[in-house]
């Protein structure tokens, strides 16, 4: 493949001008000089050369010549599943695919503080967070590119960031034989700069947390303290930053909501985009659960009662998986195939608790209608100003997301719309709800008040 590429790489290059209007001064100062570093399996690693730096992958990204390149080469070898990955060479050099042995592995886990089970095998992606997955592989892939740097996921209690943040600490770790990376949950990392700054141990944990490649921070928000403990993170954050090491945060909220910490920190923060976590649709939920069923190799629990779980603890995949958890308890000790009324049974503190009221259409729009101050017979009409229209996309979209209704009955529910504008509907606010953070967050509002227990 080496050399196929090589042979080729001038064909690649005049296609980059003639097929995608590149000038040639642009391909000769950017793409020209890439080195083809390695080649794994249909992968291959380009390098840029060392001085002129990260910078410049990222400006070749910001361009899209990356993308380009990639589809030359794909055309000029008539491969689709060609992928490539750019980085400087002092990188591709240090991460060096070798192998890592399962013990290194192991070991390299337990310093970096990680459980086991939270890989990217283990997660399963739907709508609510394929954008996030998606985000989390491209820096678990290239760590430390400052488009992701930091990398600041949020979402609501239980949603999985910390299942996904590790999941890039195991991919690097199992790619990478030589790179540090620690995981810490915020308070503890608190905890620690207090007790260095107390005991006049800064130097040990500046050596500890400032030698990382990776350094991975959990529920930020609760980062908050003296002065001087900000000061310490501030330089630390910093430091890692200006060495092109990567970052990663968790947070129940946006940034900019993190009222417990300084604005200098709600800027850095949002240098890398934030990326957001939603509540998982039916389907995911289902999809989890089945995963965990056979993972867990749980016996005697069908797939109605699956259903059931998946429609009555709609927010939080921890809740999910601790009704599972609970249900398969008494499958396995009394030996017994669940029935609905039994699970109904052993869940009902849990549900009553989730679901105290089951969202219905009509809940949905009349939670909507009291958001965006838009009336409910508004909502249901087919009156088209801009406000009325997104009052009413934003109501089809949640009917999809918690209740079972298909498109035709949702359509019903809004005087009769046929199952094609609802899909559309959805459609668009989807796209929207990936490209527009401000509108997500109006979503997740909404979502809230409709289980506010979550
Ligand atoms: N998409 C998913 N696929 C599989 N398991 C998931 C998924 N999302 C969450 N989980 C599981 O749900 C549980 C809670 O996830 P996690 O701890 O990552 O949530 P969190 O968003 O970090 O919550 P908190 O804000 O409360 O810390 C974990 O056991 C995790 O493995």
């Amino acid at each position: 493949m080496e050399e196929l590429i090589l042979s080729k790489w001038d064909e690649i290059l005049s296609l980059l001008e003639t097929e995608h209007g590149l000038s040639p001064i642009v391909v000769k100062t950017w793409i020209k000089p890439l080195k083809l570093y390695s080649v794994e399996g249909k992968k291959l690693y380009f390098a840029v050369d060392d001085s002129m730096g990260s910078r410049a992958i990222d400006f070749i990204n910001k361009k899209m010549y990356d993308m380009f390149l990639v589809t030359s080469i794909k055309e000029v070898l008539d491969d689709d599943s060609i992928e490539i990955v750019i980085d400087v060479e002092s990188n591709l050099n240090k991460t060096s695919k070798e192998e890592v042995t399962k013990e290194e592995y192991n070991e390299a886990i337990t310093k970096s503080n990680l459980y086991p089970k939270y890989t990217f095998d283990t997660f399963v992606v739907g709508e609510s967070n394929k954008l996030a997955h998606a985000t989390c592989l491209a820096v678990a892939d290239s760590p430390g590119l400052d488009k992701f740097n930091p990398l600041f996921l949020y979402g609501g209690a239980g949603l999985g960031k910390t299942h996904l943040m590790q999941s890039i600490a195991h991919y690097i770790l199992q790619h990478n034989k030589n790179m540090k990376v620690l995981y810490v949950p915020s308070n503890k990392f608190t905890n620690e700069i207090v007790e260095a700054i107390k005991k006049n141990k800064t130097d040990e944990f500046r050596e500890k947390y400032r030698t990382v490649d990776v350094l991975l921070i959990d529920d930020i928000q609760y980062l908050i303290g003296k002065e001087s403990t900000q000061q310490e993170f501030f330089d630390t954050f910093n430091a890692l930053h200006d060495e092109g090491k990567q970052i990663i945060l968790s947070s129940d909220k946006p940034p900019k909501e993190i009222k417990t910490l300084e604005e200098r920190f709600r800027s850095r923060f949002e240098w890398g985009v934030p990326i957001d976590i939603h509540a998982p649709d039916y389907e995911t939920r289902m999809a989890i659960l089945k995963n965990k069923v056979e993972m867990n190799g749980y016996k005697n629990i069908s797939d109605n009662i699956l259903e059931y779980i998946a429609n009555n603890v709609t927010y939080n995949v921890r809740e999910l998986e601790g009704a599972l958890n609970k249900i398969s308890v008494y499958a396995e000790l009394g030996n017994i195939t669940i029935t609905e009324d039994l699970a109904k049974n052993i869940l009902k503190d849990m549900i009553s608790k989730e679901t105290n009221v089951t969202i219905t259409p009509d809940l949905i729009i009349n939670t909507v209608s009291e958001h965006l101050n838009i009336s409910v017979d508004d909502i249901k009409s087919s009156k088209r100003s801009q406000d009325v229209a997104n009052a009413r996309q934003i109501s089809m979209y949640l009917c999809r997301k918690f209740t079972t209704k298909g498109l035709k009955s949702i359509g019903d529910v809004f005087g009769g719309k046929d199952h094609s504008t609802v899909l559309s509907n959805i459609n668009k606010v989807d796209k929207r709800i990936e490209s527009d953070p401000e509108y997500a967050e109006t979503i997740d509002v909404i979502i809230k008040k409709l289980s506010p227990h979550s």
